[in-house]
């Protein structure tokens, strides 16, 4: 699950589209959350997490990271390690 700014087809903010792009390249589907849509969660959501920037990534109710951390992942093919081999 991905609590982003704007959407997957219309990211409103560059950290938020760059994970887009790599969970694209992943060919990873995912649910999103746009979170200017609502300030309730999007404060909720940095509490939860103790993480005070968006994007951030969740798989399987665990924050992953944001922006710079699944840069790194990706990169590092550990992304999709994580992704494919944690089913
Ligand atoms: N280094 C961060 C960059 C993300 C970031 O700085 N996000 C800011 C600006 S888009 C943010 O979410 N600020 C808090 C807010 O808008 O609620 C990452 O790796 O995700």
């Amino acid at each position: 699950m991905f609590f982003m700014k704007g959407s997957p087809d219309e990211p409103k903010c560059g950290f938020s589209s760059k994970v887009v792009e790599a969970l694209k390249g992943e060919n990873m589907s995912f649910g999103s959350f746009g979170i200017l849509t609502d300030e309730e969660v999007r404060q909720g959501i940095k509490n939860f997490s103790n993480w005070p920037t968006f994007p951030q990534l969740y798989y399987k109710g665990e924050l992953i990271g944001g922006c710079d951390i699944i840069m790194e992942l990706s990169e590092s093919g550990d992304l999709k390690a994580l992704l494919y081999l944690s089913k």
